[in-house]
């Protein structure tokens, strides 16, 4: 399955070592994950070179090109709830991932969109069993 990756950039690297879990995670399974470079540790030198406009475009590409998008949203990012926002109006599934100390907006909590699953971890055990259950939901929805 192609699957967007989304976590924060700019709004803080702090939960880069979960972005890389879920990578990792998802690739393992045979997944491709289009947007791997949000669990780059090098992301910041490797996109000083690409404009911001760059950027967006492929971003927003490799969303149009995605099956469903799995969001790491512990951290506040805009550009994490810009693309949550898009992959819903595209009418993708979304998985919405967070700790348990996590302060997530109530753009996210509060949106009762049907396409969209919001579920806190505790741990690597629990964040695994999120992915899979909800991967396994869209493999019963597509048949
Ligand atoms: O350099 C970048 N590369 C990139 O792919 N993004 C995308 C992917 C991430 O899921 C999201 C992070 O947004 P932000 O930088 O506002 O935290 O935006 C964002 C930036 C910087 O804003």
């Amino acid at each position: 399955m192609k699957i967007f990756l989304s976590g924060s950039i700019r709004g803080g690297r702090q939960m880069l070592h979960i972005y890389v879990k879920i990578c990792s995670l998802l690739q393992e399974q045979g997944h491709e994950v289009l947007s791997s470079h949000v669990a780059d540790p090098e992301l910041e030198e490797r996109e000083s070179v690409m404009s911001e406009e760059e950027i967006f475009k492929r971003d927003m590409g490799f969303l149009e090109k995605s099956e469903c998008l799995i969001a790491e949203v512990s951290m506040p990012s805009i550009g994490v709830g810009y693309e949550i926002c898009s992959a819903l109006r595209y009418g993708l599934p979304v998985l919405c991932l967070h700790t348990m100390q996590a302060n997530v907006s109530a753009m996210i909590l509060g949106n009762t969109s049907p396409d969209l699953v919001i579920k806190q971890y505790a741990n690597d055990q629990e964040l695994q069993e999120e992915i899979a259950s909800f991967l396994s939901g869209m493999k019963e929805i597509q048949g």
